[in-house]
């Protein structure tokens, strides 16, 4: 007997990192009881064994889904990052096995917009140090070194979602807002595209907004940081990869920058357990953040919504709208007929020889949805009930398969 549709409680989702009860609320309701939860990251060789019959993982930013953890994961298909970012996920190795990822681009931009023009003023204002001179019993009345930031320029790099929404927050405070983005985007109200070396020499306040990737590892080094103004601010709230923590640490020493603030390290503490360990510590004018930027109940209540409608949607009727590493297919509910759901590779010939199946088989197609990306396609066959375990098991066998289940 060819494999079909699980039963909805037996369908298991492995929820990390304290994803919010929305999700879990959202999954429940729409019949997925078979939830185990952990309010933490779990350490990787029990990682391993929880992953082992999930059908679903949800996790944040700290989870690493290595190759490792995919080759363990037997019965996973797909991934919710309950986040923006999605470099913690290896996203090839997903892709190769057939595993859709999704995120939530958009539900806690605003979080991360309000923090960073927060910390702007914070910092501009000498704030972070005369708040720990009173906490020591010290007294630092003065307006030396202290700013309003209206008239000031803002600089950003990484004009994306959380850019171009802290240029539109920082223009309604006053500030000139000048960005750099490695490819051309509309400038929001008066904000200009500059190149990244113009940007650093003319802003007061440097703040980075670009993804984890190997081109903006270590982006901001001692040369950025050298080319910024005498007094200049950073403020990174992006991935603690981007910038050289020792290099930032030696011109905070020197005075060569007045602030920073710093949300995302190279390397963050696994939990509350741990110690935060950084070169930072030492400075009151940084502004250090347990990688916060994101973390409002508005943004994780959205986002728990977000993703678990997404697996859903993918769960039940095979809808792949907005994955970042699948092609995109977007599907009705499927009403009496059932759903092949097929994912191979992307190389000539899968579709004719999927195809000639069905006509060998006598089998009708009713309905055929076929998106492919690079490295891999992903076709929905609609075929009626009595015909659908024959088409699974015949279409399983065709070469360059890299899944298939049939839902009904
Ligand atoms: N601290 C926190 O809690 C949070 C951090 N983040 C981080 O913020 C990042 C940005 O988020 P979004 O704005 O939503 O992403 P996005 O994808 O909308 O924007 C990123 C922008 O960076 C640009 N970019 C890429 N490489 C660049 C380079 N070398 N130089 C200049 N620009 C470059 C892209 O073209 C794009 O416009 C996320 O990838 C994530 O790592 C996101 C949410 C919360
Ligand atoms: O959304 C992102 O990319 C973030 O960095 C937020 O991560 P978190 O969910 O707070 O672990």
């Amino acid at each position: 007997m060819a494999k079909v549709s699980l039963d909805k409680s037996k369908i298991k989702f492995l929820l990390l990192e304290g994803v919010h009860q929305s999700a879990v609320d959202k999954l429940t309701a729409a019949g997925y009881t078979n939830v185990e939860y952990h309010k933490t990251a779990l350490p990787e060789d029990e990682l391993l064994e929880r992953i082992k019959d999930a059908h679903f993982v949800g996790l944040r930013s700290r989870t690493q889904l290595t190759r490792e953890v995919f080759d363990a994961a037997e019965k996973l298909i797909a991934v919710g990052c309950f986040c923006i970012g999605t470099n913690q996920v290896d996203l090839q190795a997903a892709q190769e096995k057939g595993v859709a990822v999704f995120n939530a681009p958009y539900s806690n931009t605003r979080s991360v917009a309000e923090l960073v023009i927060a910390e702007a003023i914070l910092l501009l204002r000498g704030i972070p140090e005369k708040n720990a001179v009173c906490h020591r019993g010290g007294w630092q009345k003065s307006a030396v070194g202290s700013f309003e930031i209206r008239g000031k320029t803002l600089g950003i790099i990484g004009y994306g979602s959380i850019g171009s929404q802290v240029s539109v927050l920082a223009e309604s405070l006053g500030m000139k807002v000048i960005f750099s983005d490695v490819v051309t985007k509309l400038p929001l109200g008066n904000a200009e595209q500059v190149t990244q070396s113009e940007l650093l020499s003319r802003a007061d306040i440097v703040s980075l907004h670009v993804p984890e990737l190997a081109s903006t590892k270590m982006m901001i080094g001692a040369n950025e940081i050298a080319a910024m103004k005498q007094g200049a601010i950073l403020i990174n709230a992006s991935r603690g990869t981007v910038v050289d923590i020792d290099a930032l640490a030696k011109a905070l020493r020197e005075e060569r920058l007045a602030g920073a603030a710093i949300d995302v390290f190279p390397v963050e503490p696994k939990g509350p357990q741990d110690e935060f360990v950084s070169p930072l510590r030492e400075f009151d004018n940084v502004i250090l953040t347990p990688h916060i930027g994101g973390s409002t109940m508005e943004a994780q209540a959205n986002i728990g919504v977000e993703v678990a409608e997404k697996l859903i949607k993918y769960s039940d009727n095979g809808t792949t709208t907005s994955s970042v590493n699948f092609p995109e297919v977007a599907l009705s509910s499927h009403g009496n007929v059932h759903r092949l759901l097929h994912v191979h590779q992307n190389v000539p010939g899968v579709m004719s020889a999927i195809n000639k199946v069905f006509s060998e088989n006598n089998i009708n197609i009713i309905g055929q949805h076929l998106q492919t990306n690079e490295k891999v396609g992903y076709v929905v066959i609609e075929v009626d009930a009595a015909n659908s375990e024959t088409a699974l098991e015949k279409v399983r066998e065709v070469e360059g398969t890299i899944r298939c289940r049939v839902l009904f």
